[in-house]
């Protein structure tokens, strides 16, 4: 088992390129599904839920070529299976996304039920409702879901809640449906615009994707196409708040600041002289200690559950006190316990974590319980007095790209240990 060792107390500095998004490229690869011909993925970043994906496309079938630059090319004709096993699907909630394009192809799907995972219960009611709209038959047994169509219909789906797994399932299952779907309250992510485009790429007639109303008029067949990932916002966000947390001065390249309008905005609350020219996000902390920032999570465009954890290690050392509140996970603060080991101040009540700044932490052994909370480890690691050692960082790595490789070339003291 891997760990990660950090020394803390370097400033970090210099540029750092950011990959392909994670939560783009996992729809993205279950899309390839759709189509009649090869799908060719560019910008995909080597990461394990990323494999994971590939070896449930390949169960069910599909023909999977890697060149030396990891784009990926999928070719569905050959797919023969249509059972997501539960195998893979527990060790990767995002593979129940074959569910949609396996029933709009094939006519029939079974996926294995995701389950919860350390965040939170994580229901898929929303995903088989909008199957069910469009007229299929759904049934939950013995832990699958089950669901046949002979074609679906197109038709209006109202989303209880904002789902960014419902939107994209029913998006990907809406291109090849017959007739108009319109999806109300759907999410806007920009993943979702970025498969999106991916579907557009391969024939599908898409509006209003990155709307909360998305307009899909069905087509009897998708092409085979090209699309290169969208980049990560929240790796973005990460690297810009261990900069900020170290009183560094970094520049993120390759990246999409017009899709991280409230981590800047909050990265400028707290301190943060940051500047965007392209695809490139520069951040200045001028040595300065951050300042505490409250903050609410919510749906795109306000601020990612993904992001909470990383910014509450940023409040752990920040002037003032910071108040976080989580409202889209139930059980998203599983990192409190071990920032807490580091000599953070954290209370938490509900949903609701009240986070006093520290002058400093003291590097400790501590455990990663799930991919953001991993970050927020390394980052307060960045801070820390001292060595800090973490564990169980098979989660960052589900998400991460070379996440240690990156941070040494910003300067930090950190490496990857067995043991
Ligand atoms: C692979 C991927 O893209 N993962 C992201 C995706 O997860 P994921 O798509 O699973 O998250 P959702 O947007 O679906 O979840 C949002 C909320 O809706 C609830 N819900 C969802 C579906 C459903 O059928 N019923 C239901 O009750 C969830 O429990 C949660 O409380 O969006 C989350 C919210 O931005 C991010 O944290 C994840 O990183
Ligand atoms: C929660 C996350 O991912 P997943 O939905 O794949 O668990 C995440 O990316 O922070």
């Amino acid at each position: 088992m891997h760990k990660i060792v950090v020394q803390g107390g370097v400033p970090l500095r210099g540029e750092v390129r950011i990959s392909g998004a994670k939560n783009a490229v996992l729809p993205i690869l279950c899309a390839g599904l759709l189509a009649d011909g090869p799908v060719l993925i560019r910008n995909v970043p080597n990461l394990h839920d990323v494999k994971t994906t590939l070896r449930l496309l390949a169960e069910l079938g599909a023909g999977i070529t890697l060149d030396d630059s990891f784009d990926i090319r999928i070719d569905p004709r050959s797919v023969r299976s249509h059972v997501a096993p539960y195998e893979l699907v527990k060790t990767m909630r995002a593979s129940v996304l074959v569910l949609g394009p396996l029933l709009a192809k094939h006519g029939a799907a079974e996926v294995s039920l995701p389950g919860g995972c350390a965040i939170g219960s994580r229901p898929v009611d929303q995903h088989i409702k909008g199957m069910q709209a469009l007229g299929a038959d759904v049934s939950v047994e013995h832990g699958f879901i089950k669901a046949s169509a002979k074609r679906l219909r197109g038709a209006r789906v109202v989303f209880d809640m904002v789902s960014v797994g419902a939107t994209e399932n029913v998006l990907m299952a809406a291109t090849l449906a017959e007739g108009r779907s319109v999806l109300e309250n759907a999410a806007m992510e920009p993943e979702i615009v970025d498969l999106a485009e991916c579907l557009v790429a391969m024939g599908a007639r898409i509006e209003g994707a990155g709307s909360g109303r998305i307009v899909v008029e069905g087509v009897e067949r998708l092409h085979g196409g090209e699309h290169a990932v969208v980049a990560d916002r929240i790796e973005t966000g990460t690297f810009l708040v261990a900069a900020a947390m170290t009183g560094g001065r970094i520049t993120a390249t390759h990246a999409r600041p017009d899709t991280l309008d409230a981590v800047l905005d909050k990265l400028k609350e707290a301190g943060a002289e940051l500047d965007c020219d392209g695809d490139r996000i520069s951040l200045d902390m001028h040595g300065r200690r951050p300042h505490a920032v409250n903050f609410s999570t919510a749906p795109h465009p306000a601020f990612p559950t993904d992001m909470q954890a990383q910014f509450m290690a940023l409040d752990c050392i920040a002037d003032g006190v910071g108040v976080i509140n989580e409202t889209i996970f139930e059980n998203r603060f599983m990192h409190v316990q071990e920032l807490l080991r580091l000599g953070a101040d954290i209370r938490v009540e509900g949903h609701t974590a009240i986070v006093r700044g520290v002058d400093k932490l003291g590097g400790a052994p501590v455990m990663a319980t799930d991919l953001r909370a991993s970050a927020s480890l390394i980052l307060a690691g960045l801070v820390a007095e001292g060595e800090t050692t973490i564990d169980r960082i098979y989660h960052l790595d589900r998400g991460y790209e070379n996440i240690e490789a990156k941070l040494s070339g910003l300067g930090a003291r950190i490496r990857r240990i067995d043991g």
